[in-house]
């Protein structure tokens, strides 16, 4: 499988935020997206990811088969906002997004020891710390088989010791053929990932 990105350019507010970007990722490897605020790294996501349209050019997925034949049905896309009902359960928010986007190789109890949350799913989302609540964002990567992950800023409140983890999460997903585009302004430990630099 490989996600092709041509030509894209995209625009904010009928502004252009960036042109003529493209690459191309096999399974297996990862791109970093990095330049300073407001250069377009989260536009960039939400147009690969679908959420907003492209001003210019395509991206797509190519060798997806009949699961996965376009980028929206390939990715998770994990935003700045993690995308939890705070008065629901950490287990039912998982739950919800299982549900949702189909069932994976872990399971919500698995998933959340995987972050190092084991035994807290019974809390409402809206009592976790801003670490936690990261974490509990990743786990949903986790609960759901996607074979790209569009992450914006995925370590921003992590420890250093969430960050490591998170890290080995991401080599690990890599090793096994998956496809990750971050967009970040923290080194993400992720061993012999590209970079795309915005805003040059
Ligand atoms: N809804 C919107 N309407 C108009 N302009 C917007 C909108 N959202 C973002 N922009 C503008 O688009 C540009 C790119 O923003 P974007 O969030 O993609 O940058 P970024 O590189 O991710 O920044 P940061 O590093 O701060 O997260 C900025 O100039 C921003 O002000």
């Amino acid at each position: 499988m490989r996600l092709i990105a041509e030509n894209l350019g995209g625009e904010r507010g009928g502004e252009p935020v960036f042109s003529a970007v493209g690459f191309a990722l096999e399974s297996g490897q990862a791109l970093i997206v990095t330049g300073p605020n407001g250069s377009g790294k989260s536009t960039l996501l939400r147009i690969i990811a679908g959420l907003l349209p492209a001003a210019e050019g395509r991206a797509v997925i190519e060798d997806g088969g009949d699961e996965f034949p376009s980028v929206a049905s390939a990715c998770h896309y994990l935003g700045h906002q993690n995308a939890m009902k705070t008065v629901l359960s950490v287990t039912e928010n998982l739950r919800f997004w299982r549900d949702f986007n189909g069932e994976g190789v872990l399971g919500v109890e698995e998933a959340l020891e995987t972050v190092g949350l084991g035994g807290i799913g019974h809390l409402p989302f809206g009592y976790l710390s801003t670490g936690q609540r990261r974490r509990a964002a990743i786990a949903k990567l986790l609960v759901s088989d996607r074979p790209l992950w569009l992450l914006d800023e995925p370590t921003a409140g992590l420890d250093k010791a969430s960050e490591r983890r998170f890290a080995g999460l991401m080599s690990r997903y890599c090793a096994g053929g998956g496809i990750i585009v971050a967009a970040t302004h923290l080194p993400l430990g992720l061993d012999g990932a590209r970079e795309l630099r915005m805003g040059d």
